[in-house]
């Protein structure tokens, strides 16, 4: 038996009717090409079972398997295409045994080494991950990333890359080595399973191609007048910096803004995706920094739009705008903000992006305010920063703001939350508009 491209785990806390959920999502996929697994620790074997068989008859319909997590006994009972081990589950080779040579056998592997005994032990494929950032496997510390998985890829057993795979980073997989892409959220947290399935499918086999942005110039350096905007590598807030809390090496520092591993967790194309920035539109970009969102705006709003890009810092400002010339992004007006001032567009916008920036205002409600007061009728002030506590980008505990305190923050500031949007996996993400 082939094993499938697209495996969809299942996870009935984000979706109660799985065999629903499984039909809407199989729809339309060409037979042969996904998986479902059915992972749900917490089910005794009868319940297991009925939804096995249940989600068995969803699979069968379409032309898809069905594979059982960790019970041996449940898949065979079930009549299902196959199992799936966990780390913790029965040695592939005994599983083998039991199954026979028909079933597919699959097993979670997070290094060279699993895959090695999963391959001696008569699998036909394994699940490799965390390939990017999930926040159910952040405990494991880093992702284990597409060049782990691009070594483990070469001893020859089909892999399977899991963990933070999306349509926009499942084709990153298969140019590592994976034979197909698996998920959790990308097909139970969309909402519409089946163009979400199609997309991890197609982006999968036809990934676009990677945006062209010019890369920044290495060669600068540049005296630092005043602390910059933003801050990413792992606690860098107080690494590398001099004693006013500037970057000491202005080149690394943008190197590290635009670092492509940064889109793994910032998602920033996802992120425009889900707020609709939309041909047209005009948009500000508070704290742009050397142009990681704003490069991006710039395409979204096409030459009819224009974004506004703010920069406190005279030394990144004139590396944005280089930045800006190269790409020939002619719709981006960069303006430096005063020391003191309030980095306010120039204009109303339809959308006012604070990515990254607001743990950096002294007084955020105020800050939030005044944004709020350039926003055109119907616009939107969207805010994301990294969460509270230990995590393995951003700035250091103590200078993050909580999901908790930027909302009574934003209440403080007269805006009330629209929508919520929670795939970023290090941190919060709140579309607002002003109350009442
Ligand atoms: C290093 C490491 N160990 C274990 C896991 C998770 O175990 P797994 O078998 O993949 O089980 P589930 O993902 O189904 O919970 C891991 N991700 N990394
Ligand atoms: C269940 C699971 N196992 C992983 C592994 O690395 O073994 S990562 C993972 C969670 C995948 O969820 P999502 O697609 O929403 O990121
Ligand atoms: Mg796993």
């Amino acid at each position: 038996m082939a094993v499938p491209a697209v495996h969809l785990i299942t996870d009935r806390r984000l979706v109660p009717d799985l065999p629903a959920r499984a039909r809407q999502a199989l729809s339309g996929l060409p037979p042969g090409t996904a998986a479902v697994h059915l992972r749900e620790k917490d089910l005794g074997g009868a319940a297991l079972l009925r939804l096995a068989r249940a989600l068995r008859d969803a699979c069968h319909e379409a032309g898809q398997l069905l594979l059982v997590n960790d019970r041996l006994d449940v898949a065979l009972a079930a009549g299902a295409d196959g199992l799936h081990l966990p780390a913790s589950g029965l040695p592939p080779a005994e599983a083998r045994r039991a199954l026979g040579p028909g079933p597919l056998l699959g097993v979670s592997c997070h290094s060279e080494a699993d895959v090695a005994r999963a391959l001696r032990g008569g699998a036909d494929f394994a699940t490799f991950g965390p390939a990017f950032a999930t926040p159910s496997k952040l405990r494991y510390g880093p992702p284990v990333g597409l060049e782990a998985l691009r070594r483990a890829a070469a001893l020859g057993l089909p892999l399977v890359a899991l963990g933070g795979i999306d349509a926009a980073n499942a084709g990153a997989a298969r140019a590592a080595g994976a034979g197909g892409v698996a998920a959790i959220r990308a097909w139970l947290a969309a909402p519409d399973p089946a163009a979400a399935v199609a997309a991890l499918l197609e982006g999968f086999e036809n990934p676009a191609p990677a945006p062209r942005l010019p890369p920044p110039d290495p060669s600068r350096r540049t005296a630092m007048p005043h602390d910059p905007q933003r801050e990413h590598g792992p606690h860098d807030h107080h690494h590398g910096r001099d004693a006013h809390g500037n970057p000491a090496d202005l080149a690394a520092y943008v190197a590290k803004q635009e670092d492509p591993s940064r889109d793994e967790w910032q998602k920033p194309d996802q992120v425009l995706a889900a707020l609709g920035v939309a041909p047209g539109q005009v948009v500000c970009d508070v704290g742009a920094g050397p142009g990681y969102f704003t490069l991006r705006l710039a395409r979204a709003v096409g030459p009819g739009g224009v974004v506004h890009a703010m920069e406190i810092e005279p030394a990144i400002l004139a590396i944005l705008r280089e930045r800006l010339a190269a790409a020939g992004a002619s719709n981006v007006r960069a303006h430096l903000v005063a020391p003191e001032a309030l980095p306010l567009p120039p204009e109303p916008c339809d959308l006012v992006l604070v990515a990254d920036v607001f743990h950096h205002f002294p007084d955020g409600p105020a800050a939030l305010r005044a944004l709020a007061a350039r926003l055109r009728p119907g616009g939107r002030l969207v805010n994301l920063d990294f969460h509270a506590g230990e995590l393995p980008v951003g700035p250091g505990p103590d200078h993050k703001v909580s999901r908790e305190a930027f909302l009574a923050a934003a209440a403080e500031a007269g805006l009330e939350v629209d929508r919520e949007l929670s795939f970023l996996p290090y941190q919060y993400l709140f579309v607002l508009r002003p109350a009442g």
